[in-house]
């Protein structure tokens, strides 16, 4: 903890063989992106237990219509002002686009995050074998991976905008096999981004590693959201899986321990936030 004179509250700090233990315990972990110092003390502050640095920053920090435009040096940028204000909150950070384009770029990306940035963890979209070949690299040299399946943002064009993925059977037995895919090459945790209910629960079953879900239903082993959707100043339209947890609350202290609370209790997400 770097900000001076901070009131430190006592956590025990989480680790990611701690996340595996919440989920054979059937705690739910909870998730919340930042993007600097401030707002990772209020995660650190609620009791977050994972702070995750989203490309997302490209959409609500600097108002881009997609994550494509974030380079590694933003990133870099800002999981190094995250770190400073995290504690016990365990830190992941994406790597942007076009950082998987070869091993070489992962490990080069990886190192920053890692080393210079203070990242525990890294994320990688897809499980396209170039991926899979990126994730093993990176777990080779003791920097964990987050995966991320389903609506990955950076496959935008793809998709043909942000599209709800795996709602036919094929693609959905795809995803299961994809996770199963990446679990193999060594990644410790998985995002499943905006798929329908019954296929986050047929991921979480299938697979070891905790699956944070957003818009992947309630049977995740926890829920992630881009903090600026949960405290109501996206700019424009959120995304319907997100809820405004300030609405009605008078700090963001009290709308971030909300949605501890609500992920917690298997309150967040409601059945209005979930797809079908
Ligand atoms: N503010 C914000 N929140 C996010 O959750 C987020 C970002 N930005 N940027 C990166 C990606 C992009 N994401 C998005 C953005 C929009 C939708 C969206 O509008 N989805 C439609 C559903 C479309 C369908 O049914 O196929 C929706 O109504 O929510 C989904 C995910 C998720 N991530
Ligand atoms: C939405 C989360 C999972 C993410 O990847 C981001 O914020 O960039
Ligand atoms: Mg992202």
């Amino acid at each position: 903890m770097y900000v001076q004179n901070a009131n430190l509250p006592d956590r025990k700090p989480v680790t990611v063989p701690g996340l595996r233990a919440m989920k054979a315990q059937g705690q739910r972990i909870t998730m919340l992106t930042a993007y600097d110092a401030s707002f990772a003390w209020q995660l650190e502050a609620a009791g977050i237990d994972v702070a995750l640095v989203g490309d997302s920053l490209g959409m609500v920090v600097q108002g881009h219509a997609s994550t494509l435009p974030v380079t590694l040096d933003q990133m870099v940028y800002h999981t190094a002002a995250v770190a400073r204000g995290l504690s016990a909150t365990l830190l992941v950070a994406d790597l942007p686009f076009m950082a998987d384009r070869d091993v070489a770029h992962v490990l080069a990306a990886g190192a920053r995050l890692v080393g210079e940035a203070g990242a525990a963890m890294v994320k990688i979209e897809g499980a396209a074998a170039h991926v899979l070949e990126g994730i093993a690299a990176l777990t080779a040299r003791a920097m964990p991976v987050c995966a991320h399946l389903g609506l990955t943002p950076q496959s935008v064009h793809r998709f043909g905008g942000f599209r709800i993925q795996g709602r036919e059977q094929a693609a959905a037995d795809q995803l299961v096999t994809d996770a199963l895919a990446v679990q193999a090459a060594g990644a410790q945790l998985l995002v499943m981004e905006g798929v329908p209910v019954e296929l986050g629960r047929r991921v979480t079953a299938a697979v070891e590693i905790p699956v944070i879900g957003i818009g992947a239903g309630p049977h995740c082993d926890g829920q992630v959201l881009v903090l600026h959707d949960m405290l109501g100043v996206t700019p424009g339209k959120r995304p319907k899986f997100s809820k405004d947890f300030l609405a009605g609350r008078d700090s963001v202290a009290a709308a971030i321990r909300a949605y501890a609370d609500d992920v917690r209790s298997g309150a967040f997400p409601a059945p209005e936030h979930c797809f079908n």
